[in-house]
């Protein structure tokens, strides 16, 4: 029997003095971890959301599964004075002292409570503490809050030996033996997300373009759940769409191809999505909502990013000319989509098969809203913008480059649904503006040396909506 199903009759919530000796070490880590999305604002304090030993804490090396909330208050500024705080999923190894080959895993030394002296870490560094968790899925364990669940046509087997993915993530991901992914979410949320839900339901309707959840870990607090983590089959040899997008030019080669393919794939998924899910019709009221809300993430993103102050109005007519589209009578068929798509969604095999992963949405935006039916123009837009992020790393510059992908993409996208998406221009520009938007926030948070990227993608969009 695996340690944390042995565990699991004698997990408990983990000591109060421990947490409180955690704290101020959490607060000095916690802000500088790529998937902390709270960036720039101060951490007060963390309240315990769940706490679940995994590996008892008394032992040579004790696992701690933590879901902590992060209090950031807000200030009148930023415009909301409740925001109960981020939940976060950590997971916390306690050693007497670190191994060298951990050393990048450190958050600190415990200074207080019933293990002062102990170091604390990151444990999904760790290959052992990363095999708990793999055990514990593939056992379908129950420890405290936490349920593991699976799928048993996956047969997962029990030496799969872990590595941490160590790539720039929103989330935490763990290769198991090149044999499964791991993802485990960071900022949790209550409900179904959507990064279980899609791959689960397009699996079910055989759709070879997503790789199949084999394994999901749960939390239930209360009357909620929370989504902690998706087990994935892991795509050997894989390479991503950005990584083959950059690399094509400096090779030599064209990307047209991939680019059809990429389109014909997302044309795919979407054909599935809105085949298995609800599909509803966009008329004038639900167009000035969502006009609305690409107005009001401008003029928030406008006030965070000074840079873009020049760009709002000629960003403003973009949606202006949806607005009048729809209030003209005009209608569009929303449904499912994928909601954060880019290139380094996009993963390609060595056989030459494009598979979509990361069904989360955007991050940053309310579970609710990222499950709602919206204009598959949304993805293609996501797609435009990520062959404009491409052309701006190449070196030298390759003019038309980003023109002619878009082109493939939408060409191989109508040979799958019969129409090209550039046949709705208005929708197209108005998505492509509300997505520039969201990189200049995201980059000003994130990436600060992105920022020029996105930057100019909003001049020549206010430029040509002017
Ligand atoms: N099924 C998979 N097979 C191979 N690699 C994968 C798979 N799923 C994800 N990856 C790799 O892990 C990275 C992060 O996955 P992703 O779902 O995008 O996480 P995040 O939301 O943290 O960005 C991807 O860029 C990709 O390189
Ligand atoms: O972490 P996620 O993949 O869920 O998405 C977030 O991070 C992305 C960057 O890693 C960001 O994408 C932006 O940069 C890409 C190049 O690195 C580019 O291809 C995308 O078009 C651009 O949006 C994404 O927006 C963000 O949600």
């Amino acid at each position: 029997m695996s340690e944390a199903a042995t565990h699991s009759s004698t997990a408990h919530v983990a000591r109060p003095e421990l947490l409180a000796s955690l704290d101020p070490l959490l607060r000095e880590w916690l802000p500088r971890q790529r998937w902390f999305a709270g960036k720039g604002r101060p951490v007060a304090g963390f309240s315990l959301v769940g706490a679940v030993e995994l590996l008892p804490l008394t032992a040579h090396l004790g696992l701690l599964h933590l879901l902590v909330r992060a209090h950031q208050p807000l200030t009148p500024a930023q415009g909301a004075t409740a925001h109960p705080g981020d939940c976060y999923q950590l997971l916390i190894g306690v050693r007497e002292a670190l191994p060298p080959r951990l050393a990048p895993a450190l958050i600190g030394h415990l200074e207080e409570g019933p293990l002062a002296g102990r170091t604390v870490y990151e444990a999904l560094y760790d290959p052992r503490p990363a095999g708990v968790l793999l055990e514990a899925l593939r056992t379908r364990a129950r420890i405290g809050e936490l349920r593991f669940e699976r799928d048993r046509r996956h047969a997962i087997r029990d030496d799969l030996v872990p590595r941490l993915v160590t790539s720039e993530q929103s989330n935490s991901s763990i290769v198991y033996g090149d044999t499964f992914i791991l993802k485990l979410l960071r900022r949790i949320v209550p409900g179904i997300n959507p990064d279980l839900e899609l791959p689960l339901m397009l699996s079910r309707e055989s759709c070879p373009r997503v790789p199949a959840p084999a394994a999901w870990m749960m939390a239930d607090l209360g009357d909620e759940s929370y989504v902690l983590g998706v087990l994935q089959p892991f795509v050997r040899g894989a390479a991503d769409g950005w990584e083959l997008a950059l690399r094509a030019p400096a090779k030599g080669e064209g990307f047209d191809g991939e680019a059809r393919a990429l389109g014909r794939a997302t044309a795919e998924v979407h054909t599935v999505l809105a085949r298995a899910l609800p599909t509803v019709t966009l008329g004038h009221a639900q167009m000035e909502l969502l006009v609305d809300g690409m107005t009001e993430r401008l003029e928030a993103a406008a006030q965070a990013v000074p840079a873009l102050r020049p760009y709002a109005p000629g960003l403003r007519t973009a949606f202006g000319a949806l607005a009048d589209l729809a209030a003209s009578g005009h209608t569009w068929t929303a449904q499912r989509i994928h909601g954060d798509l880019h290139l380094g969604q996009c993963l390609r095999s060595p056989s030459g098969e494009w598979s979509l992963i990361d069904f989360e949405g955007e991050p940053s935006k309310p579970l609710t809203e990222r499950r709602l039916p919206q204009p598959p123009a949304r993805d293609i837009a996501g797609m435009f913008r990520s062959f404009d992020y491409a052309a701006h790393s190449h070196s030298p510059p390759t003019p038309g480059w980003a023109d002619a992908c878009r082109a493939a993409y939408c060409a191989g996208y109508a040979e799958v649904v019969g129409r090209d998406p550039r046949a709705d221009p208005v929708l197209l520009r108005a998505y492509e503006t509300d997505k520039a938007v969201y990189e200049v926030l995201y980059e000003a948070r994130h990436r600060p040396d992105w920022l020029s990227v996105p930057l100019a993608a909003t001049r020549r969009l206010a430029a040509a909506s002017a």
